[in-house]
């Protein structure tokens, strides 16, 4: 039996893999679950699954959660070292589905104890690339890529030779506001922002698709994941998400993955590993599809695109420091307390600021400074926007 935990049960991609998990109960022995504030559906997961621990990151709803596991024989547990606690627990497998930065530490401690980490949480890989790969490396753990566009391309380059690839294309919907007039684009809303066109996802990542900051955070990805130089790596705007990425060779040849709009195959990939396995998503009719459109991406609508390549070129803490102020940009979105486009000036203005206090340099990661640079990105990002609320 495959051992294996969820970070992030409760969520989007938790969900996927919940249900994918409940398939197949006899191959599966599951250790842990964790949640945020969604403690009934935590509960519902671990009683449906026998898991062994059940965590919720927050410790007032321990209780909570303690009453509806009671009697079940199930641990439970809260806060932040809980947390870690569950990462740490012997997994074979280890889903890193928590949304943000948080969910970087885990998924460290879940490599330290060698298990293969499907990563959909890409902040970790923006953050922390070279402390991931660093620390996946030294315990003999598996990185394995869960993002679309990610397992697409590694997919694609199953038995080839890396140094053949001339570049890789990853696809973006263009989520909410593609088609949307660019001077309109500075009063949209947040509920509009977090309608998707082809994804059902957590709303933190779908406004990122709709601002291509989800886009600009999987260009980094690209970059950390599979070591490909930045001018390897193009994006381009596929309004239907049926192909995922492409891959180009050397030889001209450009290899496509192309399936339906449904995360349980790039999650289905990551479990099953290396064998490909039955999985219960949509066998598409191309027939009835009969056309798949691209656009170029235009930086004035995304400007998230231009900072993602200043990014990559400055190093050291950027990603950190970029994927920091963006969340903070989007926090204030949210909050209505900023405009859709300032964000990507949220961003930029942090960047900046940060880079001009020599802030962003490091010789060797480590996660203590990928933390500091995440708490100086997040003040300077929180005043940024204040001083742009102020202003309006
Ligand atoms: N959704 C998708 O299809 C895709 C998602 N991804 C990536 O996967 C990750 C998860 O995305 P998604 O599932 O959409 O997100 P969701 O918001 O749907 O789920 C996030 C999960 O993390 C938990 N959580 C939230 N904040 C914290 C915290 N501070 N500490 C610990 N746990 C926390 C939530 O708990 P609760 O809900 O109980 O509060 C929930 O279980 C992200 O990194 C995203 O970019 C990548 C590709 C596709
Ligand atoms: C499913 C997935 O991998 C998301 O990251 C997806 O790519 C979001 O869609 P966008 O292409 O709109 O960013
Ligand atoms: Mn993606």
């Amino acid at each position: 039996m495959k051992r294996v935990s969820i970070l992030g049960a409760t969520g989007s991609i938790g969900e996927n893999t919940v249900d994918l998990i409940a398939r197949a109960p006899e191959e599966h022995k599951v250790v842990a679950l964790t949640g945020g504030r969604n403690v009934v559906r935590l509960a519902e997961q671990a009683i449906a699954l026998n898991a062994e621990l059940a965590v919720t990151c927050y410790p007032e709803l321990k209780q909570q959660l303690a009453d509806r596991l009671s009697g079940t024989g199930i641990e439970v547990a809260a806060g932040s070292e809980a947390l870690l606690d569950a990462a740490a627990r012997p997994a074979d497998w280890v889903m890193s589905a928590i949304v943000g930065a948080a969910g970087l530490p885990p998924g460290l401690v879940a490599l330290k104890q060698g298990a293969t980490l499907a990563l959909a949480n890409k902040e970790s890989l923006v953050c922390a690339g070279a402390l991931l790969k660093e620390t996946a490396a030294a315990h003999g753990a598996t990185l394995l890529p869960v993002d679309s566009e990610h397992s697409a391309v590694a997919q694609a380059l199953v038995g080839e030779d890396i140094s053949a690839v001339e570049r890789v294309i990853i696809t973006a919907s263009g989520g909410a506001f593609r088609d949307w007039p660019l001077e309109r684009l500075a009063e949209a809303t947040p509920e509009q922002a977090s309608k998707h066109p082809n994804w059902d996802m957590g709303q933190r990542i779908t406004v990122d698709s709709a601002s291509m900051f989800n886009k600009a955070l999987e260009v980094i990805e690209t970059h950390e994941y599979f070591g490909f130089s930045p001018s390897q790596i193009e994006v381009i705007v596929h309004p239907q998400s049926l192909i995922h990425a492409l891959v180009g060779f050397h030889d001209g040849a450009l290899m496509a993955h192309v399936g339906p709009p449904d995360m349980r195959h790039a999650i289905g990939y990551a479990l099953y590993y290396p064998e490909r396995r039955a999985l219960p998503v949509e066998r598409l009719d191309l027939v009835k599809i009969g056309q798949l459109d691209f656009r170029a991406p235009c930086e004035r609508r995304w400007p998230a695109l231009r900072l993602a390549r200043e990014v990559m070129a400055m190093g050291g803490l950027a990603g950190a420091a970029f994927n920091a102020a963006k969340e903070q940009a989007l926090d204030a979105f949210l909050a209505r307390q900023i405009r859709f486009t300032d964000m990507a000036t949220v961003v930029e203005e942090t960047l900046e600021a940060l880079e001009r206090d020599g802030a962003l340099k490091c010789d060797r990661m480590r996660l203590d400074d990928v933390m500091e640079t995440d708490h100086l990105a997040r003040k300077r990002a929180v005043e940024a926007a204040s001083l742009i609320a102020t202003d309006a």
